[in-house]
């Protein structure tokens, strides 16, 4: 009997292309191109990449079947094609890829489907003093009545109405009335255990064990006897250097954390370790500090026998089977955006913001308080009314203006040692609001998100002169000069000296309704555009941004010594950009901009690559992809700033419906398969002879 006739490999194509272009990653390696000439000189030599490109698409033609004539060759073809796949399923048995997030960790075989999702927590058993310490902590946020709060909220409210209005869908004006005087009223009914259909485990903790680890910590009762203390290592994308008080326990919990997932999800025994190896997923604007304790914790604590790294951003366009896109992705609690242009990541186009699907919960919670939401007793510092709070996000929030009408909706609050309480409430604009959040960040409590970054881990910085040496993007210090007060006036004057593109105006200090933006000319960028000679006026300018870097950050000697006279010495814009992004501010730049920003990158060195990427945006991670006609919304936003009509702007559907919070992960599994990965792995004994240094040989990207 003949084979059965097997379509054709998904992603094949792509892949070949990416294999080809991440060869020639490997030369410009080799070449000493220094980083951030990298994009410019990769263009410069595209014809090179096109010969492999070439070359690749001719191997696939002379490989294809001519006719009739060739079925034999054709049934030759699929046995290699039938081998290859099966050694491809037995070696990626054995690499175990990592993608770990602030909230979850996606683990699994490079040969599975699908990761295992856990959440990356770790609770730990207090001792009494503790536990009046915890009592009489600050609220972990500000009430909804703060006036902040409230001032941002009119602006997201205007919005809305805006929108609401530009689309011609009608609004009822008694619709607020009339929610708030149903959830007033409304009462909950007790539902017996029996009747309830998603009853919680709550985790036992009789037996008094000294730590817990991913879902059932997060089902320990809050009042517990003894009580549990959740720590979670991951925070806004970095360690979590607010919570910890050792470095070592927090790489110990992570290896906690990993080891688990690895023994009771994957059924591989810690002692098994040595014959696996691992893909670890880093960020795109990753801390090379953090990565090194990640990767000795990998070859020390877990003894894998080979580790390999590859950017998030990276392995999200790999995940979707795709060679060039914008990157956008949106998790819990960080949000990064990259271009990526033919299997490689545009290092000035990388952006990293500290907020994510936690601050909409947030904000919804919030919101809905101001609606007279019926459960009075919810606090978001308990466990199971966050994860009350994240249900009902994930089923009722909608970026879809069709559906924004009064809704009746219904949730059960269930609370330890109580039965369930079924409630129902209405919603009007909030569930939209919530969401819109991401283009009005002056609406999450930002001020002590990066506070204590640093405190316990050092910064990456040069040995031999001792300046900082973290990877650093144009697009994120244009963000910062225009989002971070008090840096703005001196850093704004330089990059407009420097011609530094400053794409679009801050969105809170002009209104940016829809009618108003329509009519406003396009931005222009720097497209194109030569850098000029910098001004010695300049100098002056860089020493006074660092200046007024270090008053508004109130972090002492930004700069470093050595960069600090660097900078006296000559303008050195990159000192800046990494004193910048080192600092623990956040940039509240709203999503929107932060897209333009980061492709304007792209544009400044290839005005129609960056017009692609608007076409070729694609939202990964939970915290925004999920939520329903987001992309539209996206798309009508950057198109609004861009002054383009709407339908310019393309945002993509994830592929055959993927989860988007696994695409990253899946990226990774996909990477494993190709050639090329094979130059990347570090084997424990490179580890052991040359540490962190063999990541500038073992990287697709310049590390
Ligand atoms: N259906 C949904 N609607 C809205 N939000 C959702 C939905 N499903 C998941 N989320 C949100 O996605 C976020 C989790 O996303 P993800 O797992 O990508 O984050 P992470 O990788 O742990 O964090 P980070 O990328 O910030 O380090 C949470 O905020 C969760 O509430």
């Amino acid at each position: 009997m003949p084979p059965a006739k097997k379509g054709p490999k998904p992603f094949d194509s792509g892949l070949k292309r990416i294999d080809n272009k991440l060869k020639f990653t490997s030369f410009v390696q080799a070449n000493a191109i220094n980083q951030k000439n990298y994009y410019t000189e990769y263009l410069k030599r595209d014809d090179q990449a096109m010969i492999l490109r070439q070359l690749a698409e001719d191997l696939a033609r002379a490989k294809e079947p001519k006719g009739m004539e060739d079925a034999k060759h054709n049934e030759d073809e699929m046995d290699v094609d039938d081998k290859e796949e099966q050694e491809e399923e037995a070696y990626g048995s054995k690499v175990i890829v990592i993608h770990p997030g602030s909230r979850n960790i996606r683990i699994g075989l490079a040969s599975d489907t699908y990761p295992t999702t856990i959440p990356n927590v770790i609770a730990y058993k207090m001792s009494p003093t503790e536990v009046e310490q915890t009592s009489n902590a600050d609220p972990p946020s500000k009430p909804a009545s703060d006036p902040d709060f409230l001032q941002v909220k009119k602006q997201l409210s205007q919005e809305f109405k805006e929108r609401m209005r530009f689309y011609k869908r009608r609004v009822a004006s008694n619709s607020h009335d009339s929610v708030l005087s149903y959830n007033k009223r409304t009462t909950p009914e007790a539902i017996p255990d029996h009747n309830d259909p998603n009853r919680i485990e709550w985790t036992d903790v009789s037996t008094g064990p000294n730590i817990i680890v991913g879902e059932r910590a997060l089902n320990i009762p809050p009042l517990s006897n003894p009580r549990y203390r959740l720590l979670w290592p991951i925070k806004y994308g970095y360690f979590n250097e607010t919570d910890y008080k050792s470095t070592r326990q927090l790489i110990g919990d992570l290896s906690i954390i990993f080891e688990h997932a690895i023994s009771s999800e994957l059924n591989i025994p810690k002692k098994d370790l040595p014959s696996y190896s691992a893909i670890l997923v880093i960020s795109d604007l990753y801390d090379k500090v953090q990565v090194t304790e990640l990767l000795d914790m990998l070859f020390r604590e877990l003894q894998f026998s080979k580790v390999g790294i590859i950017q998030e951003s990276v392995a999200a366009t790999f995940g979707a089977g795709i060679s060039s896109a914008c990157v956008v992705d949106v998790g819990a609690q960080k949000t990064s955006i990259s271009c990526i242009d033919e299997g490689l990541c545009v290092v000035d186009s990388r952006v990293n913001l500290p907020y994510g699907g936690d601050d909409i919960t947030l904000t919804l919670a919030k919101l809905l308080q101001l609606s007279q939401f019926p459960y009075k007793d919810l606090n978001l510092s308990y466990q199971y009314d966050w994860a009350l709070m994240e249900e009902i996000k994930s089923k009722f929030s909608t970026t879809n203006d069709a559906e924004i009408t009064v809704q009746l909706y219904n949730f059960y609050q269930r609370t330890p040692g109580r039965s369930a309480r079924k409630y129902s409430f209405k919603t009007f604009d909030e569930v939209m609001l919530g969401p819109m959040s991401y283009f009005f960040p002056d609406i999450f409590e930002n001020e002590n998100k990066l506070k204590h970054r640093h405190t316990l881990f050092d910064r990456s910085s040069d040995i031999y002169d001792s300046t900082y040496n973290d990877p650093y993007s144009e697009a994120q210090t244009s963000l910062y000069a225009q989002y971070v007060p008090s840096v703005d006036a001196n850093l704004t004057q330089l990059q407009h000296q420097q011609q530094i593109s400053v794409s679009t105006p801050r969105a809170s200090t002009k209104s940016n309704s829809l009618a108003h933006l329509q009519d406003e000319t396009p931005t222009s960028s720097a497209a194109g555009t030569p850098a000029p000679e910098v001004p010695p006026a300049a100098t002056a300018n860089l020493s006074a941004a660092a200046a007024s870097l270090t008053a508004a950050t109130g972090v002492a000697g930004a700069l470093g010594g050595n960069a600090a006279t660097r900078a006296a010495a000559g303008p050195s814009f990159q000192a800046l950009s990494l004193a910048l992004m080192n600092t623990r501010v956040a940039i509240q730049a709203p999503l929107d901009q932060a897209i333009i920003e980061s492709i304007t990158q792209v544009s400044k060195v290839d005005e129609s690559r960056g017009k692609r990427m608007y076409e070729n945006i694609i939202v990964v991670g939970g915290g925004a992809a999920n939520i329903p006609a987001f992309n539209r919304l996206l798309e009508d936003r950057v198109a609004m700033w861009k002054g383009w009509s709407t339908g310019s702007v393309t945002v993509m559907p994830t592929p055959r419906d993927m989860d988007p919070t696994l695409l990253v992960w899946k990226g990774g599994s996909v990477f494993v398969k190709l050639k090329i990965a094979n130059e990347v792995w570090i084997g424990s004994r490179d580890w052991d002879l040359l540490g962190s240094r063999c990541l500038q040989y073992k990287c697709l990207f310049l590390y």
